[in-house]
């Protein structure tokens, strides 16, 4: 099955009407509705109830839909996961997740609800944040729990306080945490989210966070604003430069693949399966920001 894109990732405060009607105009790959930290105690209920009459009603377009429910110890949790699945949600994000035995405890509710409510029973993804230090040391575990895992999130504003720092310019009190959750990610083969970036004044900050996200290879952020989806595409966006390299990738592999060859030398750089995977990667993510047509073509301005 082709990979999913998820380069960015949208909190979308669950008691927001305006917030929660809007979400789809983005053009974010995830909408994630949020029932946790950004709704107040008094507005659970209510916050619930809202996203649950949007998601029957309103056109998300394409986008992945995903809730993040309230914590599995909360008097919150079950109502969360049993209206967002009778709803018909795609994901569930569990937060503050510190061990495999959470996710197996939150797939437990989930099934109970795809049975009552006649979904079938495995449609409904979930995904872990990890926001202490025993998470991220679980990391593995936890990415390995369940066949339904969607992927692991690194959620930095509840590591940092866990770990007694806060959050600095350079990042360095997040670099163990970040390398751990995308090796445990990529062993298990799921998909890896970057945490919020939350000054929105600091544009060269979040600039250069996503730069180094990319390059260590997460599949997206968590965000907090729209005007941070195109910042996040912009990096994620492949150089004209690696389009054209990986287009010719595939033709000299498709060249090599007729003689029923495996592998081939085009301008003396090998092109071997790891290449031509990177390439197919190079171009769908060229496609999915509407540089190159199905086709391969350039698409003009
Ligand atoms: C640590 C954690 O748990 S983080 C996760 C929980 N936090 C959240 O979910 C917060 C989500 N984000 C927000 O509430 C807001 O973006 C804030 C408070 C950060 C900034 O608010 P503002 O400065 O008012 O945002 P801004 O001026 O950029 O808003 C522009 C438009 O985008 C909308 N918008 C802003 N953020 C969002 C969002 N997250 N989802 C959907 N729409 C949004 C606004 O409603 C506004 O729409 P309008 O022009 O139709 O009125
Ligand atoms: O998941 C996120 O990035 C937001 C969050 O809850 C945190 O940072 O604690
Ligand atoms: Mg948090």
């Amino acid at each position: 099955m082709e990979e999913r894109l998820r380069r960015t990732m949208m909190f979308v405060p669950g008691n927001n009407a305006g917030m929660v009607k809007d979400a789809g105009i983005y053009g974010a790959d995830s909408i994630m509705f949020d029932l946790e930290d950004s709704v107040s105690m008094a507005e659970k209920d209510a916050a619930r109830m809202l996203v649950y009459q949007a998601l029957q009603t309103q056109d998300y377009g394409d986008a992945e839909l995903v809730v993040r429910v309230n914590g599995i110890d909360t008097e919150f949790f079950r109502n969360d996961v049993f209206a967002m699945v009778k709803a018909g949600i795609e994901v569930v994000r569990l937060p503050k997740v510190e061990s495999a035995q959470m996710m197996k405890d939150l797939v437990a509710v989930v099934e109970e609800a795809e049975k009552k409510f006649g979904k079938e029973v495995g449609s409904t993804k979930v995904m872990a944040a990890i926001e202490s230090a025993r998470g991220v040391m679980k990391a593995l575990e936890i990415a390995e729990s369940t066949d339904r895992m969607m992927g692991l999130a690194l959620s930095a504003e509840d590591y940092t306080t866990d770990m007694k720092t806060h959050r600095y310019p350079d990042g360095a009190e997040l670099d163990f945490a970040r390398k751990m959750i995308l090796h445990a990610a990529r062993a298990a083969g799921v998909s890896a989210f970057d945490t919020v970036f939350t000054n929105m004044n600091d544009v060269e900050g979040f600039q250069r966070e996503t730069e180094y996200i990319h390059q260590l290879g997460f599949d997206g952020k968590s965000l907090v604003n729209p005007r941070q989806i195109d910042w996040v595409n912009k990096v994620y966006e492949p150089t004209k430069k690696e389009i054209e390299n990986a287009l010719d990738v595939e033709a000299a592999i498709a060249e090599a693949n007729a003689k029923g060859s495996g592998v081939i030398s085009m301008n003396g750089q090998m092109v071997d399966r790891p290449v031509v995977l990177r390439a197919q990667r190079v171009i769908r993510l060229a496609k999915a920001s509407h540089l190159i047509d199905e086709e391969g073509e350039y698409i003009e301005e």
